[in-house]
């Protein structure tokens, strides 16, 4: 990656008061107009990464930079770079749109400046009820009123904490476009999700965090090529001490005690191998009673991930 990170993290970690160790040392950097998408988990730990760099929770250990700012020695620069937004809104019901996100951009300590406001309440659809108050508006327009409240200041970064969770098909369509057009506009983007769907829609990058330890980080496009591989299963009629010279040309796998041939290709391929490793299995006499093929998807990767991840621990 070409550009300096905006986002750099080293060695952090987090130990709450009751033992528990929430990050073990995590290191990430982030470009600058990534969209980066962090997977895991309930009780992973993405909240409290978050949480860290928003300057919301203390680390236990190492180093955060936004955009050159050390969230610890230079708090107020670090958070000013950073709109967050957070699940749900919890204040304002009574204000108005217009009145809440101005007011927000006055908590950073920046300038009042309308003509900002405004641009990002007419990018999210919002303007036209600048004067409703919050609690008229529907679950997606509150949605809405939280992220322009995240870009009232400016910021440089936006986290968004599970922005689709328990919003409808429509909505999230509505919000990935968002997000889309707000990199565009040059702003970074670091979300969190239990959905993969989402991952794999939206991100430059991945990383799944499992138990306070990020264990893949990864440019979803090389996911995707992983996603691309699909696995050969032939059950075979008569178990095979070894794999045959004659099958030597195909990278082949002999399992469950020889009951098993498994051939891993490239299902985009325009040859895969398949119907001629089938055909000189017939001329070898080698005979299966069934075969399948299986697809891995992120959510595999995933879960096998998390999976092994448990086991280790
Ligand atoms: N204030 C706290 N004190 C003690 N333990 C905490 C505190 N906050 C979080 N934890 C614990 O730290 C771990 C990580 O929690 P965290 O909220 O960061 O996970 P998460 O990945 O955001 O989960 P979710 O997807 O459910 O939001 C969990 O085991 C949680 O119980």
């Amino acid at each position: 990656m070409a550009a300096p990170p905006v986002l750099s993290i080293t060695g952090l970690t987090k130990t709450y008061a009751s033992g528990l160790q929430a990050l073990k040392p995590v290191d990430l950097q982030i470009s600058k107009g990534e969209i980066f998408a962090l997977l895991g988990p309930n009780g992973a730990g993405k909240t409290t990464l978050i949480s860290i760099v928003c300057g919301i929770v203390t680390p236990s250990g190492g180093k955060v930079l936004v955009d050159g700012c050390d969230i610890i020695e230079d708090y107020r620069g670090a958070r000013q770079k950073i709109g967050l937004v957070p699940q749900e809104l919890t204040t304002d019901a009574f204000e108005t749109v217009l009145a809440t996100v101005t007011f927000s951009r006055g908590l950073f300590g920046k300038a009042p400046n309308p003509a900002h406001i405004e641009k990002v309440l007419r990018s999210l659809s919002l303007w036209d009820k600048r004067n409703s108050k919050i609690m008229t508006l529907s679950g997606g327009m509150k949605r809405r009123v939280l992220i322009a409240k995240a870009l009232s200041h400016e910021p440089e970064i936006l986290f968004l904490d599970e922005p689709t969770a328990g919003v409808d098909v429509e909505l999230r369509r509505d919000m990935w476009a968002l997000v889309r057009e707000l990199r565009d506009q040059g702003v970074t983007i670091i979300l969190t999700t239990h959905y993969i769907e989402e991952a794999e829609e939206m991100a430059d990058r991945v990383g799944v965090i499992s138990k306070g330890e990020l264990i893949l980080v990864e440019d979803k496009t090389t996911l995707m090529q992983k996603l691309g591989k699909k696995q050969l299963t032939l059950n075979l009629q008569e178990p095979l001490e070894a794999l045959p010279e004659g099958l030597s040309e195909w990278p082949l796998e002999l399992a469950a005690e020889g009951h098993e041939i498994r051939y891993v290709f490239d299902a985009n391929a325009e040859r895969t191998g398949v119907p001629s490793l089938l055909r000189r299995l017939a001329d070898l006499g080698i005979g299966f009673k069934d075969l399948n093929t299986t697809q891995s998807s992120l959510e595999d990767i995933f879960v096998s991930l998390v999976h092994e991840e448990g086991r280790a621990a």
